[in-house]
């Protein structure tokens, strides 16, 4: 069993998917990790030094070639979804669930840690919200061809395992 945790920054996929993982005894993948150790360099390093294009291709090349462990989390990056194929291949593959929450929650969450981000770098207040705003009206098509969209404010692993269907099976 394949589970893909997808939506915006800050929604929460890594945080809740180690959680679901740890919940599940699942592995965990964080599929911003795998690419670090693809590229050889941060996100950050790589967007500046090959740009957002050249980033999607190679996010959709390890989202689809991996080797992934029989029964795994995997916590995408906020844009995967929304390149090429990856939606379509991920609903193939795995469950899916879109954890949802609106632009203002986002952004008090993304707040302290725009820096590592390189789409949000240097945004704060108003402009952090209103970005947040405009990008998420933009992914939304793509995050809800999820059949499982979960509101991501409270959630716990045990009840996004309940939502997924899943439960330990020793
Ligand atoms: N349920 C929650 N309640 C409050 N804060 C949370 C919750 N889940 C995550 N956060 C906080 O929100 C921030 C972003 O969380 P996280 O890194 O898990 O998001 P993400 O969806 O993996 O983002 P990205 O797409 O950038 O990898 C972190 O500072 C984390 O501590
Ligand atoms: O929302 C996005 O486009 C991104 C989210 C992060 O998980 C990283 O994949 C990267 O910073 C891009
Ligand atoms: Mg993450």
């Amino acid at each position: 069993m394949k589970v893909f945790l997808i939506g915006f920054m800050g929604s929460g996929k890594t945080t809740i998917g180690k959680k679901l993982a740890n919940y599940l005894k699942y592995e965990f993948i964080d599929l911003d990790k795998f690419i670090e150790a693809r590229a050889g360099m941060t996100i950050v390093d790589y967007f500046a030094a090959h740009g957002e294009e050249e980033f999607r291709k190679m996010e959709r090349d390890v989202l689809q070639t991996t080797h992934y462990p029989d029964n795994v989390i995997i916590a995408t990056g906020g844009g995967t979804p929304t390149y090429d194929d990856n939606m379509e291949w991920m609903n193939e593959n795995g469950k899916v669930a879109y954890l949802s929450l609106p632009p203002k929650a986002l952004a008090s969450r993304l707040e302290h840690s725009t820096t590592d981000r390189p789409l949000i770098r240097g945004l704060k207040g108003e402009a952090l919200v209103d970005f947040i705003a405009a990008k998420l009206k933009e992914r939304e098509p793509f995050y809800n061809q999820s059949k499982c969209v979960i509101s991501a404010s409270d959630l716990t692993a045990e009840r996004l395992a309940f939502y997924l269907n899943l439960s330990y099976s020793g």
